[in-house]
């Protein structure tokens, strides 16, 4: 049945579905896929579904931040998607990441508003096990220095950690700071369905300023690398009965 904000029937939605916050990236997915239909435009929460190597997919926006995320991911569930693999964009924190890199997230820290009205904040927001797998094994084979560890997800873009706790994530080895994984695992788990995470580094927060424009070229060639990655971890995990 139609939803609130994802005005479309469960038949135009595929079982696998790629999250992305940036309609622009849902609209430059659906060119990769065959025979896509937009299915969804109230809000601009586009939603497409095609055929991508024999398989049917889509990708749906899920905008900026926790709130709209778990609105978006509450319907698609409603709709019968199964796995849920955000492909997004994030800043690096380890030293080791900057503008370019490919994070796979092993975990995210909750530090969004709305998961917690789903489960207390002592409950970890972890990937699941056999997508995460998948995920890693499809960034490896496109980027073989893909890296992966725990990220931020945070409710507020412009509040940045204070020194001291920005120092005791960077040596805890935490890679990157986005604003939706930590909300879409945990309403995922309480979904029960399957979720996974990605993103293409577009900075470092903790070396530059956020989003640098001079490293624009280089973020956008690791959106495109995520993309591939992104559908080629839903096609192994539709074939793998995910
Ligand atoms: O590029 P997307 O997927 O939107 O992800 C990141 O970019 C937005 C902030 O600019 C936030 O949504 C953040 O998580
Ligand atoms: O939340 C985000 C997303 C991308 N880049 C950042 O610096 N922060």
């Amino acid at each position: 049945m139609a939803q609130f904000h994802l005005k479309f029937e469960a038949e135009d939605l595929a079982p696998h579905v790629m999250l992305v916050g940036n309609p622009q990236r849902a609209e430059q997915v659906s060119k990769l896929l065959q025979g896509a239909r937009l299915v969804n435009e109230y809000r601009y929460l586009l939603v497409f579904t095609g055929m991508y190597e024999g398989e049917r997919l889509s990708v749906a926006t899920t905008g900026m931040g926790a709130p709209s995320t778990a609105i978006v991911v509450e319907e698609l569930c409603n709709l019968g998607a199964r796995v849920l693999l955000r492909v997004g964009s994030a800043g690096g924190i380890a030293s080791d990441v900057d503008a370019g890199d490919l994070v796979v997230a092993t975990g995210s820290i909750r530090d969004d508003g709305t998961s917690l009205q789903y489960l207390p904040l002592s409950f970890p927001a972890v990937p699941d096990a056999d997508l995460l797998r998948v995920t890693m094994e499809a960034a490896r084979d496109v980027v073989p220095t893909a890296k992966h560890g725990v990220v931020i997800s945070s409710d507020a873009f412009y509040r940045n950690y204070d020194k001291d706790k920005m120092s005791l994530m960077m040596q805890s080895g935490v890679k990157a700071i986005e604003m939706e994984s930590g909300c879409l695992f945990i309403v995922g788990q309480f979904r029960g369905v399957r979720t996974s995470a990605l993103f293409a580094v577009d900075g470092s927060v903790t070396k530059d300023a956020i989003k640098p424009r001079s490293a624009e070229g280089l973020f956008k060639t690791a959106e495109e690398q995520s993309i591939r990655i992104g559908l080629s971890t839903l096609i192994r995990a539709s074939k793998a009965g995910l």
